[in-house]
């Protein structure tokens, strides 16, 4: 990248399973944020989500690599791998790991108008610069929120959103795709059992790594 920082957007997220809204709103945050890459975080397990009906972070990882191919969505486990699970700590030590490129925290307007119950929501706000995609239902839940209320003048207009590097902190971008109405929650309500589809490969997966280890 001509030795300047990789524009890498962060997309944490359950993936329970992931589904094509979720690449949709990378592409289109791609190419909104000028980003060379979107690392999807898929999470050992969201601290604010029931564990019950939550699928193996394996299945859910694998489920995100199939949804993410010939792109540049980078599906990782790296919370699993750190042990962390709070975003908060996510991103300190990702940053640590990864001083040579500059960050933007990707998130959907549903996980706006809950961030004010986030562990240290506004530590969160002060390390990277935070880019909303609208999402059918939770728009004005989003935008009359607490969190919102506190970014106040700290929003930046759309029409900059590829200036994000420059942006002193906290600074938020609520942008606007065609709205995508395709949920987790839906495609599990369809298929309560949609990890079994990913059985082989993760058995594939382990065996490979056997033999090559
Ligand atoms: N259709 C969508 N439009 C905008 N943002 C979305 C959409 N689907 C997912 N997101 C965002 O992607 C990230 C990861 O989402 P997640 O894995 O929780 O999927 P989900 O469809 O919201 O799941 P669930 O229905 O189980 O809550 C979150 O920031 C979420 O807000
Ligand atoms: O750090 C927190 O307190 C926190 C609370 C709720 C959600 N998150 C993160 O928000 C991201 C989106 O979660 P989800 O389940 O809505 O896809 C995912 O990376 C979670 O770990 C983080």
């Amino acid at each position: 990248m001509n030795g300047r920082p990789v524009r890498t957007g962060l997309m944490g997220g359950s993936f329970n399973p992931a589904h094509r809204g979720h690449r949709a709103i990378s592409l289109f945050a791609m190419e909104a944020l000028g980003l060379d890459e979107i690392w999807w975080l898929v999470s050992p397990g969201n601290p604010l989500k029931a564990a019950a009906d939550m699928a193996p972070l394996r299945a859910r990882l694998a489920s995100a690599r199939k949804m993410a191919r010939r792109s540049r969505i980078k599906p990782t486990g790296i919370e699993a791998e750190l042990g962390t699970r709070y975003t908060v700590e996510t991103l300190e030590k990702v940053r640590a790991r990864y001083p040579k490129r500059d960050f933007v925290w990707i998130m959907g307007a549903d996980n706006l108008a809950g961030f004010h119950r986030w562990k240290d929501w506004r530590g969160i706000a002060r390390q990277m610069p935070i880019a909303v995609v609208a999402r059918p239902g939770y728009d004005g839940a989003a935008i009359s929120g607490p969190a919102m209320a506190w970014f106040g003048h700290r929003v930046r207009p759309r029409s900059q959103a590829r200036d994000w590097t420059r942006w002193s902190l906290p600074a938020l971008v609520l942008m606007r795709f065609r709205p995508d109405p395709r949920s987790a929650t839906a495609l599990r309500r369809k298929d309560p059992e949609w990890f079994l589809d990913y059985a082989d490969t993760i058995v594939r997966d382990a065996v490979t790594r056997q033999v090559f280890a």
